[in-house]
């Protein structure tokens, strides 16, 4: 967005080479005008028209890319192209500015230029001499507004042109220097074309508006050429210029004051006080600004003449020069000296004031061509703008007003000047960046203590290797598992915490593959500690691994969730229990008693009448209610099996062992109960194991030779007299006694009759929704019936006969035709025996899951039992051995499934 209205289009003189722009803005900093570059964007924009030429950020952006002008992103354009083309094919004269005497061998140069091809060389010196004189002129005859500001320095002009425009007409009315000559040398060769060998890229403008010259040939551009034509300059004879007469104190104009020191010497009447001599980039940033106001306040003491220059030395060292490796010194000596020679000799003095009054007499060296180029000037924010500018650039209290210049501007407002007029932008200012890093750092750090806490507060413990398999962190959780301190963890090799051994984690380090759920022992300070571990790697930038995270849960509280879920919770409790029999109640307030206590208990009573629903409310009344409730069912196993159900197994224990090992129903009720259902049909050798299991409070997995603690309380129970076992030999008599701490019987079905009513109502009720019954009335018949019946299947049984009315009941009141034919049977004096038939009440299925599973675990039974029945031709002794039974059992059981051999 131009900011500025310009008359007419300047000609080029600084060109961009974007790709190299760094965007460091020294280009920006370095600028008396700054508004000519554009920092808004990623690279910084240039307005050629409101630069004023002083190559400024020539010099800095070279700097900035090493002192390589080729990869700078701003380099100068000058004529030298077309002047190179038109050497031999037009007349060129060549005009050499007065510091050529400080880059080159003056008069050798002379003869390389001549080398080149142009047909005559002048001194601009001459001209500054004309100049002189002519100010003279123009202040005698009153034609020059005071202060006479010299004009020499385009780069100053242009800036007046642009900033201060009640001092152009305080612009000398004189042409510079070049301009004097070029209009004496035009009138000497008319057709000929003129070019300026200069120190200064400005020129190539003034040239273009008064069209005096057709090329500007900067130093650097003649030095390029003179090597790329192989002209030695040194090698060559010295030359003379074509100058009718020899320049005298002028030939200092480079130099700053060369100006004041020419005017005084040729008109020594002048207080050298009335001649200001400035410089360098005060010159902008002050000195034409208070020189504008004094003229305006009608200061006293104003110059007379202002003999001022862009380039702090001068032109002498102008950003077109080529004289870098000389020093100040050296340089102002050889401008000096060649003045002070120019003025030694009294009859060249003399020749030259002859000159000068001849050319005065017949040229006109006026010149008015200076323009106007400011119609509008920067836009300037008000308050309000400025307040939003300042929030924008995070200046929130006095202390970021820094101005310290790092944006290119030389205060903090400028630069919200420059930013409200689209010319830079808040991001580039110093503070800006110094504060979005604070506030990134603040959101890391935010960050960081969210992951901490997260790292913190997890219940899994965390382990942080390193690549050597070091820990390097490890969170509290990890800590509480362990039991070490910080101190005794951190550094720790993992194998070392590991017990030894930790392939999988020494794999992980060295190829990346992560392992989940695996098993391990840890050393930890009150012992051996049991936990699982998953791992995963961690990697660097490059993604090589670079250490590892393990994630450790101890296997207690794994198997708290897999109880969760796969079941191993305990729902009844003692007010779950349904009876009113003083037997029961009896031995609900044993169980009762018993649940306080640790004590192993025995539960002995027939099938069905609810020694599990005991068990589990001894479990849910206990202090260990909230730790699993896991059965077992020891007559459903086969006996090989019962061991590695127990007791677990390790990976590669036997064939067919599950990778990883598995854990037994111990390990899955640590901290829990475990019911041994049917303990009567466990196999001998297997009650030595369970025996040793029970009294060391420690098992060791099938395979394996880690010892591992375990918490269990047992509660057995058996539909066998154990004793009876116990005496055949069939059961360890020490198991028994261990069992049976606290025995509970519970009394069977039809010894309670009283209570069979209740149960039949609450079944009734409380399976009725199931089958989307509602019953609202029960024949008094019903109950008579039911009382009659000796329910050999206990309460189970007469669940499964609720099953079954419901299925067939379809109205609201249940009669004595919805009863099972032998249970009516049984009330009019017909007793069928009642037989155990797992699709018993079929289509009807098991009510809950305790007895899914019991009726799963007889189904299996029943299938092992016809099997090894086949495996031995139907050889009960042979059959009963090898299932670890007794004959008698085994006919029980085949009465019971309905097994003909
Ligand atoms: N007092 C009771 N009140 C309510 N329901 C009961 C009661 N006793 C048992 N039951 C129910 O009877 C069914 C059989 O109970 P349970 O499985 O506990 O008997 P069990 O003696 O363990 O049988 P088995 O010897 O065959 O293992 C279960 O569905 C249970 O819900």
């Amino acid at each position: 967005m131009k900011r500025w209205i310009v008359m007419d289009n300047m000609v080029d003189i600084i060109g961009i080479r974007e790709e190299y722009c760094t965007n460091c803005h020294q280009c920006i900093a370095v600028c008396p005008v700054k508004i000519c570059s554009d920092g808004s964007g990623d690279v910084v924009k240039f307005d050629n028209n409101l630069c004023i030429g002083c190559g400024r950020c020539i010099e800095a952006c070279v700097k900035s890319h090493g002192g390589i002008a080729e990869k700078s992103a701003r380099f100068i354009i000058d004529d030298t192209p077309q002047f190179v083309q038109d050497l031999g094919e037009k007349d060129i004269y060549a005009l050499v500015a007065p510091s050529a005497q400080s880059n080159f061998n003056l008069n050798k140069l002379i003869s390389a230029l001549k080398l080149l091809g142009v047909k005559g060389v002048y001194d601009v010196s001459l001209g500054a001499e004309i100049s002189i004189a002519a100010y003279h002129e123009a202040i005698k005859s009153g034609q020059a507004k005071i202060p006479l500001i010299a004009q020499p320095c385009p780069a100053v002009v242009k800036y007046i042109e642009l900033h201060n425009q009640s001092l152009i007409e305080h612009l000398a009315p004189v042409g510079s220097p070049l301009y004097c000559l070029a209009v004496y040398v035009q009138s000497l060769h008319p057709d000929a074309k003129l070019a300026f060998i200069s120190p200064c890229i400005a020129k190539r403008r003034e040239m273009r508006e008064n069209q005096m010259l057709s090329y500007n040939v900067t130093f650097q551009s003649l030095h390029d050429l003179l090597q790329a034509r192989e002209i030695d300059v040194d090698s060559l004879a010295e030359g003379s210029f074509d100058n009718p007469v020899t320049a005298g104190m002028a030939t200092n104009f480079s130099t700053p004051g060369g100006l004041k020191e020419s005017y005084l010497f040729h008109y020594p009447e002048t207080p050298a006080s009335s001649i200001t001599k400035i410089e360098g980039p005060i010159v902008f940033e002050q000195y034409l600004g208070d020189l504008e106001k004094a003229i305006q306040q009608g200061k006293p003491n104003l110059p007379l003449i202002v003999d001022v220059l862009s380039c702090e030395k001068g032109c002498n060292m102008g950003i077109g020069c080529v004289n870098q490796q000389y020093s100040i010194d050296e340089i102002e000596y050889s401008v000096a000296s060649r003045s002070e020679s120019g003025v030694s000799d009294p009859q060249a003095n003399q020749e030259l004031d002859d000159f000068l009054t001849d050319v005065l007499s017949k040229h006109d060296f006026g010149y008015y061509l200076y323009k106007d180029r400011s119609l509008s000037h920067l836009k300037y924010p008000n308050e309000e703008e400025l307040k939003k500018i300042y929030v924008d650039m995070h200046k929130l209290e006095e202390k970021d007003f820094r101005n310290c210049a790092a944006c290119g501007y030389n205060s903090c407002y400028y630069m919200a000047v420059a930013v409200f007029n689209g010319l830079n932008k808040a991001q580039n200012c110093h503070l800006y960046k110094e504060k979005e890093l604070r506030l990134e750092q603040e959101a890391i750090w935010m960050l960081h203590n969210e992951l901490a806490n997260v790292f913190d507060t997890m219940s899994d413990g965390v382990i942080v290797l390193d690549q050597e398999g070091r820990i390097s962190q490890l969170n509290p959780a990890a800590k509480q598992i362990i039991g070490f301190s910080d101190e005794k963890l951190i550094g720790e090799h993992i194998v070392d915490l590991f017990c030894g051994t930790a392939p999988k984690t020494l794999h992980l380090l060295e190829t990346g593959q992560s392992y989940d759920d695996t098993e391990i022992i840890l050393n930890g300070l009150r012992g051996q500690v049991h936990v699982t571990a998953s791992a995963k790697p961690n990697y660097n930038e490059q993604h090589q691994v670079n250490g590892a995270t393990i994630i450790l849960r101890p296997i207690a509280q794994v198997q708290e969730l897999v109880n969760k879920f796969s079941g191993a919770q305990a729902s009844f409790s003692f007010d779950s229990i349904i009876g009113q029999d003083k037997n029961l109640q009896r031995s609900i307030k044993l169980a009762m008693m018993a649940s306080h206590n640790m004590s192993n208990v025995l539960l002995q009573a027939e099938s069905g009448t609810g020694k599990e629903v005991f068990a589990q409310a001894i479990h849910n009344s206990s202090p260990r209610q909230n730790g699993p409730f896991v059965a077992i069912n020891c007559a459903a196993l086969p006996r090989e099996l019962v061991g590695s159900e127990l007791f677990g197994y390790v990976e590669g224990a036997f064939t067919g062992a599950r990778r990883g090992g598995r854990p037994g129903k111990f390990e899955l009720a640590n901290k829990g109960t475990l019911l041994l259902d049917e303990i009567g049909d466990m196999p001998l050798e297997q009650q030595a194991i369970l025996l040793r299991a029970i009294q060391e409070k420690a098992i060791t997995r099938i395979g394996g030779d880690t010892v591992i603690d375990v918490d269990v309380r047992i509660i057995a129970a058996t539909n066998q007299d154990l004793l009876e076992l116990v005496e055949q030999g069939r059961f360890r008599a020490d198991l028994y006694y261990r069992l049976n701490v606290v025995q509970i019987n519970i009394p069977p079905l039809r010894e309670r009759t009283g209570d069979i009513g209740l149960l039949f109502d609450y079944f009734i009720k409380t399976m009725s929704p199931k089958f989307n019954r509602k019953i609202k009335d029960i024949q008094p018949a019903v109950i008579k019936c039911l009382e009659a019946y000796d329910w050999p299947g206990n309460i189970r049984e007469l669940q499964n006969v609720v099953e079954r009315i419901l299925l067939v009941c379809e109205g609201n009141q249940v009669t004595i035709e919805h009863l099972p034919r032998e249970i009516v049977n049984a009330a009019i004096g017909h007793r069928d025996t009642w037989q155990f038939n797992p699709g018993f009440g079929s289509p009807s299925q098991p009510l809950t899951d305790r007895n899914s599973r019991k009726l799963a675990a007889l189904e299996q039974e029943r299938e092992m039992i016809i099997r090894a029945l086949d495996a031995n031709a139907g050889n009960v002794t042979k059959t009963a051995a090898a299932l670890g039974i007794s004959r008698n059992t085994l006919y029980r059981k085949m009465k019971n499934y309905t097994i003909k051999n």
